[in-house]
């Protein structure tokens, strides 16, 4: 089948790619010419595991192309929109501007029983208003919503084999039409067997940002748990162990640390709250306001506690930042975590150095004052306090002895909990974890 992609960024790249990989037909579409440029040529234009692989793969095909022309649109059967969907500045709302953008570049390359996906996460009720827009501009082209739920590091695995499917689908017989094309492109997935939820398409919008809501809240609640955990002495990792042996429970999204970034869960469960708000039930999505503000003050937290360490002197005092990524396995540093407490220490005025595998580009660009080094042992040369961010292999397969033999003075802080704190202790360090004694 031909199939458009609109907005070829870390979800709609991917999507694209792995779309051919499958046997479709794809143009992906982009107003980035820089980022079409690359695409083209093979390169991702960012860190996704796998990603070079499918995309060299699916040009060789020549299934795959990319264009910054939306007119390139012309003649695919079912068109993704995959542009971003940002926290809007000044507001905790999303941005729509980009979807409406696109939207509106889409339609005259429309024809009369194309199917618009939509695949960025929107406020509920985006869908009934584009489909009106697709209808009011005599399109003859239908919509449906099909929201994404891949995560960062595992995206081709995530698109290829997603845990389930999610059709939000207009009423009546356009929905079985529109559904008909859906489960063409998704043919490979459906036969392997994934879960499909067909359904409407205020549900569906609300199953993505309801997903995300939870997946925060349960990081929240572990990170809760971890301020308990710091004025009881208790351990909120053993904590979380125990808890998580509870199946009703689990124990994945129970890390205590730093807490989450990225950018989807912190804008989206704002844009959520925005949302109830202009529904007028933002009482049922308080508690999420809550998780917020608990996952700032972990950031709050790792910068005392480096404050604390480094004394009065801290001006004086050299600190490296390991990580910068929002998390390992990404180069994203979009409301990054590790990327805010290293240039917070900075602006206190203590000389930080950090490092990361993947994401130093990434970070210079947003954050260009702060002194970057791409060896893991540059950074820790001399270094009066180490920070551990964001949890790569890397860090984490450190050997404390060795390291020690490169700072001033062996304090580590680890604000992924990722790290064996006996064995650091044992070769010297003063360790401090997150909500652990
Ligand atoms: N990054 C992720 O892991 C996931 C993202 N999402 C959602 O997918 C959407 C996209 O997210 P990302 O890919 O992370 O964003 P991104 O910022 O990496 O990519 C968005 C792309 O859209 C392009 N764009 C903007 N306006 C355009 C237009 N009118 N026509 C063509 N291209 C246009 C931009 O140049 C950019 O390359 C967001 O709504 C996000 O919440 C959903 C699930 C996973
Ligand atoms: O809507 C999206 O864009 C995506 O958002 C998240 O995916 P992603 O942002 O790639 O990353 P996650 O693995 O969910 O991690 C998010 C943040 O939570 C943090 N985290 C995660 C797990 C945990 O136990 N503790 C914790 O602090 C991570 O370090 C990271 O900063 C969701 O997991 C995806 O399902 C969703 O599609």
């Amino acid at each position: 089948m031909r199939l458009s992609v609109i907005g070829c960024g870390y979800l709609g790249a991917v999507h694209a790619a792995c779309m051919a990989e499958l046997g479709h037909e794809v143009v992906g579409i982009d107003l980035d010419e820089s980022k079409v440029r690359s695409l083209s040529e093979g390169v991702a234009p960012f860190y996704e595991p796998g990603l070079p692989e499918v995309l060299r793969s699916a040009l060789d095909s020549g299934r795959l192309r990319f264009s910054s022309d939306p007119a390139d649109a012309r003649g695919a059967r079912v068109h993704f929109i995959a542009v971003g969907t940002p926290q809007k500045s000044g507001s905790s709302a999303a941005d729509m501007t980009y979807v409406d953008s696109a939207i509106n570049a889409l339609i005259p390359a429309l024809s009369p029983g194309d199917l618009v996906v939509g695949k960025s996460t929107v406020p509920v009720g985006t869908a009934q208003r584009l489909s009106a827009t697709l209808r009011d501009a005599g399109t003859g082209a239908l919509l449906a919503w099909n929201p994404e739920f891949l995560r960062e590091g595992f995206a081709i695995q995530d698109t290829i084999s997603p845990d389930r499917l999610v059709y939000g689908l207009p009423a009546g017989i356009d929905g079985e039409t529109a559904r008909a094309l859906m489960d063409e492109v998704y043919a490979a997935a459906l036969a392997a067997g994934t879960p499909l939820v067909p359904t409407d398409y205020a549900t569906a919008e609300l199953v993505k940002v309801s997903a995300n809501a939870f997946l925060a809240t349960k990081i929240s609640f572990i990170n809760a748990m971890a301020e308990i955990a710091e004025v009881t002495g208790a351990d909120v990792t053993q904590l979380a162990d125990a808890i998580g042996h509870d199946v009703r429970i689990g124990r994945r999204f129970l890390n205590a640390g730093v807490g989450f970034g990225g950018g989807c869960l912190p804008k989206d469960i704002r844009a959520f709250s925005a949302r109830a708000d202009e529904l007028g039930v933002g009482h049922s999505l308080g508690f999420l306001k809550e998780m917020d503000a608990i996952n700032l003050r972990r950031r709050d937290r790792v910068v005392a506690l480096a404050l604390r360490e480094l004394g009065a002197e801290f001006p004086r005092k050299k600190v490296a930042a390991l990580g910068l990524a929002f998390k390992p396995n990404s180069d994203d540093v979009r409301d990054s975590p590790a990327l805010e407490i290293a240039t917070r220490l900075a602006a206190e005025g203590t000389s930080v150095t950090a490092t990361d595998p993947e994401a130093l580009r990434n970070a210079q660009r947003v954050q260009p004052q702060l002194t970057y080094t791409a060896s893991i042992d540059d950074a820790l040369r001399g270094a009066d306090l180490v920070i551990v961010a964001t949890e790569w292999v890397h860090f984490r397969e450190l050997d404390p002895v060795i390291v020690r033999e490169l700072v001033t003075t062996p304090t580590i802080i680890d604000a992924r909990n990722c790290l064996d704190a006996d064995r650091w202790r044992a070769a010297g360090w003063t360790y401090i974890g997150l909500g652990r004694p």
